[in-house]
């Protein structure tokens, strides 16, 4: 694979406030790359800078190795799809696809021609001598879409296209947006604020937080192995126990959760084991319990039972009076009842454990 886009120790800063203080970043030629994070943790910023429309500060940024800093955006062969979907109202269809192409002064039939390829990728071409205001949202957001790939650009930019449709919309926009990208191969930089979004969409995610990029990887990756709590907690639900690395009876390392439960967790090393790692934290999904019925584990009581058909999710307040989440598969668990007692395990190879500053995840190493 070879490299789109990179960010070489970029910088940026609007008057004296640094809002990226210094970030490097490699995307990969027909990559669905999403940057995720809080809002105000300059995703946009990144993303405009790709585009052109903000100015660099330090660093290098560089389409397929040649530096762009200075390249002006109409120079940058670059699609665009936004919130606010930005078609032209008083164009059909067809009309605001081709609009892109006009201007590049391709010849009436290769228009009509790519303009009907497009047409039917997106699936809108039954629409095509409609009027956008006579479009639903996510018509008009397959418009958007059309209009920012029929012109061959080298890279899409995409900023949360999906923010102004209902839920179940933007479930199937969101799908359709993987499909059409997927078929076209297309470079593609995503930015959105919705988890779940980014994980249904992306090949890597960086999450960001305060201009500062804090993991890179996979869907998968980033929700099974956070690099930090701070991922650990914004990338899906998680319990976060006070926990302590302890040298069990056979010499090995352990951890133990509550006063009477320890598991052996494997990646945790040897020397982890001093002062400073002692105490730890670790994160635990509702998925990753197991109700163990009378073996070992965390003595808890159920306090919240929500049956929710495939999945049953439960809040139990253990002995420390923590209330953790569980959530069962319905069809493999029986029944539990508010108030009684259960004892839940861990699932020692999902389990991540992290330094008590949150920073560093000590089981890292382990792929799942
Ligand atoms: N033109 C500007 N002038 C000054 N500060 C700005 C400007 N644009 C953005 N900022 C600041 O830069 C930081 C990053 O903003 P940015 O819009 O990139 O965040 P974001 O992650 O895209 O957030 P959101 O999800 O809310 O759009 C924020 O603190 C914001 O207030």
């Amino acid at each position: 694979m070879s490299v789109a886009i990179s960010f070489k120790n970029i910088v940026k800063k609007y008057g004296d406030t640094t809002v990226i203080p210094e970030l490097s970043l490699n995307i990969q030629k027909g990559e669905f790359f999403t940057l995720l994070g809080p809002s105000g943790c300059g995703k946009t910023t990144l993303l405009r800078m790709v585009a052109g429309f903000n100015s660099i500060e330090g660093g290098d940024l560089g389409f397929n190795d040649k530096v762009m800093n200075n390249v002006p955006p109409g120079k940058r062969n670059i699609g665009m799809v936004f919130q606010n979907y930005a078609i032209f109202p008083h164009l059909s269809v067809s009309e605001n696809v081709a609009f892109g192409l006009e201007n590049r002064k391709v010849g009436k039939e290769e228009r009509q021609r790519r303009v009907a390829e497009i047409l039917d990728t997106v699936q809108i071409e039954i629409y095509k001598n409609r009027m956008p205001k006579n479009l639903s949202g996510g018509q008009q957001q397959r418009v958007a879409l059309a209009r920012a790939i029929v012109i061959n650009p080298d890279v899409l930019l995409m900023d949360e296209p999906l923010s102004n449709l209902d839920a179940q919309l933007r479930v199937d926009m969101r799908n359709a947006i993987k499909r059409i990208q997927r078929e076209v191969g297309i470079t593609t930089v995503y930015v959105t604020h919705d988890q779940e979004e980014a994980m249904a969409v992306s090949d890597r995610i960086a999450v960001m937080k305060s201009g500062i990029i804090q993991q890179v990887g996979t869907p998968r990756d980033i929700y099974q192995r956070p690099a930090n709590l701070f991922v650990a907690t914004f990338i899906g639900r998680t319990n976060v126990m006070d926990a302590k690395l302890e040298r069990g009876a056979g010499g090995s390392m352990v951890l133990r959760v509550g006063n009477s439960y320890s598991l052996e967790v494997p990646g945790l090393q040897e020397e982890l084991l001093s002062a400073a790692t002692a105490e730890v934290k670790v994160s635990v999904r509702p998925e990753e319990f197991v109700l163990a019925g009378d073996g070992a584990g965390l003595p808890g009581t159920v306090v919240n039972n929500v049956f929710l058909g495939l999945n049953t999710h439960l809040v139990v307040a253990l002995e420390n009076g923590q209330e953790v989440e569980v959530i069962q598969q319905s069809a493999s668990t029986q029944a539990v009842e508010i108030g009684q007692q259960v004892t839940l395990a861990i699932l020692p190879e999902s389990v991540n454990v992290y330094d008590q500053s949150g920073e560093r995840n000590l089981n890292r190493g382990i792929r799942l």
